[in-house]
């Protein structure tokens, strides 16, 4: 299987080097040229694996083959053993036909942790048997910077450097990512917003000779591999209730696209997903797109969901380029437009495919923190804002009759003070994390500028690779 750009002018590749690209080189993402097809048999016989058996069924047809039957299935096992549920991603039933599915369980309390932990491992074996080494840039509005930094912490073929942006993120996400001391690591703060960072990291990669000279290399979901690893727990929530005797309808905390587009996949693999909302807080650009077909940004709010305040919405990126009948000519055009204007039109056709398949909502502030209180009173759930946004949207949709799987992206205690106001619990941290807020941080606090981020990588880059 091959991997072709959402923007049609970079070259096609193969798995492994998909992993190492990141972004592709004429700026769109790689999704697979075809999808895999899985059949109904091929489902119901997963049902009732363990997790990492899942991981590796559903995973194993995007590989094609580059990396061996027997190194994957070992680096699934690895990865779900670093979590702390024995089912790795729990479903939680709190209503008649509402569930939650818990994907806190690993080590930073976030789901990035569920694709983070494979695709670190994954990086590393393609890096190792090639005799390279990477530079890692990625951008976080919280909770991606402490995933990737703890399963690429003390790796040898890899720096890792986060840029997260200053004052914005929860206190428990900063120490997440400042608190760890590897050599290797590099935690940036930076005056301005996610948007910001992510396009920062985007104008590194667009920049090839950077690009060039750092090896450098992606970990956000504009990643292929974190996409993947995320398909897994669609397909494992929906076995559980049924699948693929019934379908399921999941409603998703949605912020860079990347987690509900994982479901998506999910669906185009063949899964029965009824119904997959999109579920957003006051920064809500997903929601007003497919209400007036208008991409348009207003400016970003801050909230106490702050890993969802995003508007450039990256793997919005990959829907369009399937909605618009992967015309690469197209999608560019339209990306070039939101470069210049802030805005795009998205085509009549285009809109209706995406309605065809998505539904979305948005969430107050105020609404997040009765679903919050409402939520703990009626279920005796203590839910984290962003499953708060994602819980108020699932209860406004129309009754279908198949399961509703609400997606829980983060553990409350990375989030006390909104949970706190909310509900009057003070959530608290695991042991593991107990002494989180004692320990020393150590971060950079650089401007909003592309050449003194570049400069800083090469820097610290180049001085870690002359020490090797
Ligand atoms: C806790 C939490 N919920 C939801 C989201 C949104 O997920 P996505 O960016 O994949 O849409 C994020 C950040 O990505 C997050 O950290
Ligand atoms: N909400 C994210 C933003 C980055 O998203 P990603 O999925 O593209 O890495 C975060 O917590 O950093």
């Amino acid at each position: 299987m091959k991997y072709v750009s959402t923007r049609g002018l970079a070259p096609a590749l193969g798995f492994s080097d998909v992993l190492l690209a990141g972004l592709a080189r004429d700026g769109g993402l790689y999704v697979p040229e075809t999808w895999p097809a899985f059949s109904s048999e091929s489902f119901a016989r997963l049902a009732g694996r363990p997790y990492p058996e899942i991981a590796y069924a559903v995973i194993h047809p995007f590989v094609a083959g580059e990396i061996a039957d027997a190194d994957l299935a070992r680096m699934c096992a690895e990865a779900y053993a670093t979590f702390r549920h024995p089912a790795i991603a729990p479903l939680v039933q709190t209503g008649p036909n509402s569930f939650i599915l818990e994907l806190f369980h690993g080590p930073t309390l976030a789901f990035k942790d569920v694709a983070m932990q494979l695709l670190a491992r994954l990086m590393d074996h393609v890096l190792a048997e090639r005799g390279r080494r990477a530079t890692i840039v990625g951008a976080t509005s919280g909770d991606t910077g402490g995933a990737a930094i703890e399963a690429f912490r003390g790796r040898a073929a890899t720096d890792i450097f986060i840029l997260f942006p200053h004052g914005r993120v929860s206190p428990v996400q900063q120490r997440q990512m400042t608190t760890v001391h590897d050599a290797n690591v590099h935690a940036i703060a930076l005056e301005g917003t996610f948007d910001d960072c992510q396009a920062i990291v985007k104008g590194l990669f667009n920049d090839h000779g950077f690009r060039d000279r750092v090896s450098l290399s992606g970990v956000n979901s504009i990643n292929w591999g974190r996409i993947v690893a995320q398909v897994v727990y669609y397909v494992t929530a929906a076995l559980s209730l049924g699948a693929p005797a019934r379908s399921v309808s999941f409603t998703v905390p949605t912020g860079n696209f990347g987690d509900v587009f994982a479901g998506y996949v999910a669906k185009k693999i063949g899964l029965p997903v009824d119904r997959l909302v999109i579920a957003t807080n006051t920064n809500d650009i997903l929601a007003r797109t497919l209400e007036s077909g208008r991409y348009e940004m207003t400016g970003v709010v801050p909230t106490q969901s702050p890993s969802m305040d995003i508007q450039i919405s990256s793997n919005f990126e990959r829907l369009l380029f399937e909605a618009a009948g992967r015309d690469g000519d197209a999608v560019r055009r339209l990306m070039d437009g939101l470069g210049q204007s802030g805005a795009f039109t998205l085509p009549e056709s285009a809109l209706a495919g995406i309605r065809g398949e998505f539904a979305a909502g948005r969430t107050s502030e105020a609404e997040t923190e009765t679903t919050m209180r409402d939520t703990l009173a009626a279920a005796g759930y203590l839910a984290d804002p962003h499953t708060a946004v994602a819980l108020s949207v699932a209860a406004r949709q129309p009754e279908t009759g198949s399961p509703m799987v609400t997606l829980s992206t983060a553990h409350p205690a990375k989030f006390p003070a909104a949970v706190e106001a909310a509900t009057g619990i003070h959530p608290a941290l695991p042991l593991w994390l107990g002494d989180l807020m004692q320990r020393e941080e150590r971060f950079t606090v650089l401007p909003n500028d592309i050449g003194a981020i570049a400069r800083f990588v090469e820097a610290r880059a180049r001085a870690i690779h002359e020490k090797v």
